[in-house]
């Protein structure tokens, strides 16, 4: 594997890590937009910074590598798949600055996909809204909601009232409209 370390909050770097690829590769098939800056999972705090840091990691880049790798792709006909959540297509508590970068996601590219069937650009856009994972930072989760962290005492899902969250992070999608 080949790799080029440095952050994606320096859209260079993101153009860089395209550039990186295009030498190395020649052309580009695929490109798969996955990582996330880490964010806190809590009532928002008012941190405006934290906002703008985020967005600059989990939409700018994206915007940034997409539109480098977009000649490459366009040549090999290829596929752009950006990874979002359900955060990123309904309002949710406690994950106000992460929905919200995922929310610019899916007008950035959704907008996209339509201007490229009117141009007759073939290049597909497929934007992934995944639920819950037990991955990375997201583990700490279920346990924080089962310990009533944030909100003190329980809570129910925001869109089914009478619905605890508990058996959906479990597994047990019935919680779901
Ligand atoms: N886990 C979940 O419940 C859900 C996840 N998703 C989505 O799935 C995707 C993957 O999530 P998941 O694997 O859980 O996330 P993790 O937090 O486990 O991993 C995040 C990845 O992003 C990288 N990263 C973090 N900050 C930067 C940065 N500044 N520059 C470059 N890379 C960075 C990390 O690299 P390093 O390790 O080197 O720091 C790490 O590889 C994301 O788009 C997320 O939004 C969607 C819905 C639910
Ligand atoms: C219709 C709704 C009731 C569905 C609610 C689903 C909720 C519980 C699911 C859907 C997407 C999930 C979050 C996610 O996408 C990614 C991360 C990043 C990780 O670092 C920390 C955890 C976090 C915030 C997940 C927390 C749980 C979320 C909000």
């Amino acid at each position: 594997a080949r790799f080029v370390s440095g952050s994606m909050e320096d859209t260079a770097f993101a153009q860089r890590v395209v550039r990186e690829a295009q030498l190395a590769l020649g052309g580009l098939d695929m490109l798969i937009l996955n990582h996330v800056g880490a964010s806190y999972f809590g009532f928002f705090d008012g941190d405006v910074e934290h906002v703008r840091k985020l967005l600059e990691i989990n939409f700018l880049s994206y915007v940034a590598m997409a539109t480098s790798a977009l000649p490459m792709l366009k040549e090999s006909e290829g596929s752009i798949v950006v990874v979002s959540s359900m955060a990123g297509k309904v309002g949710f508590p406690f994950t106000v600055p992460y929905s919200a970068t995922k929310f610019a996601l899916d007008g950035f590219f959704s907008s996209l996909r339509q201007e490229f069937t009117i141009q007759s650009i073939n290049v597909s856009i497929t934007l992934c809204i995944l639920g819950f994972i037990d991955t990375g930072e997201s583990r700490a989760v279920p346990a924080l909601l089962r310990a009533g962290h944030p909100h003190p005492g329980s809570f129910s899902c925001p869109l089914c009232p009478p619905l605890s969250l508990s058996p959906l992070l479990q597994g047990d999608p019935t919680c779901l409209p």
